[in-house]
């Protein structure tokens, strides 16, 4: 791959409302548009989406903007690849650091498809033409949360999720079963609970839960497999799987029963397909998890989806659901609940110059 620079923005934009969890909330939202120029002029955008303080991962828009400009962009320079597929391998000399090797690894990606001018969905093998959306309520808030419910379903969303802690868990899954009993309905805990929680988990096997997403620690299969041998309800492990091993290890411990592949947790959309692969091979189903990102980020998540074992809705909403104006055109649309895999080369979004250049902060370019 001809690469002839490399542009990084920090980009920062409030959110329409506060997003919610126990671990804390999101108000504004930073992360880092990677823009790959190769010498014919062709351009790949990839996404940093690590978050402004490290409260979901260990790494911040601040590491993954050193480790590009230090380490990543400097390999990439010096040694180069000649495909995408190769770019998880040259970043091995860096340990983890996954968000940011995937900002720049997807951006690749981005640029293969263009070179190719095929959508990116196809150089991957999707096979989807269109994908579920699914929504995330982060609200605690009772009244708040039927509240979205109720216009998330009008919109024709396929799948929605809530955000639990043991102090919210059973009465807010009563009370939103109470009113929609037939709703797909799964609930993420991020790491809430404990084994000691055992039977309060298990309490929640009341509610035909889809899953419930991350309940013990954030690096833990042990004692999720321990945990998934006394629940009914699926466990889907987020921040456990972190490389293919972990995925690999969940799955032979029988830690979970799905899996939420998230393209920056993972290293890139190279090994999000590896572990996908896998899972689909052992009859494990994955979902593409969200990030609160920008419409980079979602339109990768977009291609990603419409691989065949992606057989969940993912966190995967329009551009609308966070932004009052998002930085692609043309934005991310959910139609009756589905998203159109775009069929024109690459993610299928160009960036949007005008509000790109209104939300960003600060901005390099290296030359190659
Ligand atoms: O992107 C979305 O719509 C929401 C994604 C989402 O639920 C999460 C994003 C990042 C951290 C967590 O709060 C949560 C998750 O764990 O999946
Ligand atoms: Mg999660």
């Amino acid at each position: 791959m001809e690469i002839k620079s490399v542009h990084l923005s920090i980009i920062k934009m409030p959110l329409k409302q506060p997003f919610m969890t126990h671990l804390g909330s999101v108000t504004d939202r930073e992360a880092i548009i990677v823009e790959v120029k190769d010498r014919k002029g062709i351009n790949g955008y990839g996404e940093g989406v690590a978050f402004s303080s490290p409260w979901y991962t260990e790494e911040t828009v601040q590491t993954s903007y050193h480790v590009l400009k230090d380490f990543l962009i400097p390999l990439l320079k010096k040694k180069g690849v000649s495909h995408p597929d190769e770019a998880f391998g040259l970043f091995s000399s860096v340990r983890r650091n996954h968000m940011a090797k995937a900002a720049l690894e997807t951006a690749l990606w981005d640029l293969q498809a263009k070179k190719e001018e095929i959508p990116l969905s196809s150089l991957i093998g999707g096979t989807m033409s269109e994908i579920p959306a699914g929504v995330v309520v982060g609200n605690p808030n009772l009244s708040e949360v039927l509240k979205q419910i109720e216009s998330y379903l009008e919109q024709g969303f396929k799948r929605v999720k809530i955000k639990i802690s043991p102090e919210t868990d059973y009465q807010l899954i009563s009370r939103i079963r109470q009113r929609f009993p037939d709703l797909p309905l799964m609930a993420d805990a991020n790491s809430a609970y404990s084994l000691r929680d055992a039977d309060r988990l298990k309490a929640l096997d009341d509610f035909g839960l889809l899953m419930i997403e991350q309940p013990l620690g954030f690096d833990d299969i042990v004692d999720h497999a321990k945990l998934q041998n006394q629940i009914k309800t699926p466990i889907c492990l987020d921040e456990s799987i972190v490389t293919f091993d972990d995925a690999r290890k969940a799955v032979e411990l029988s830690s979970c029963g799905v899996i939420n592949i998230k393209i920056g947790r993972v290293g890139g959309i190279g090994e999000a397909k590896r572990i996908h692969d896998y899972c689909h091979s052992k009859g494990i189903p994955v979902w593409a998890g969200g990030m609160i990102e920008f419409g980079i980020s979602r339109a990768h998540n977009i291609a990603l989806a419409s691989l065949a074992g992606f057989t969940i809705p993912g966190d995967i909403s329009g551009s609308d659901r966070y932004w009052k104006e998002d930085i692609i055109q043309p934005e991310i649309k959910v139609d009756n609940g589905m998203i159109q895999i775009p069929d024109n080369p690459g993610i299928g979004f160009e960036l949007n110059r005008k509000r790109m250049k209104e939300v960003t902060i600060f901005e390099e370019r290296f030359e190659f």
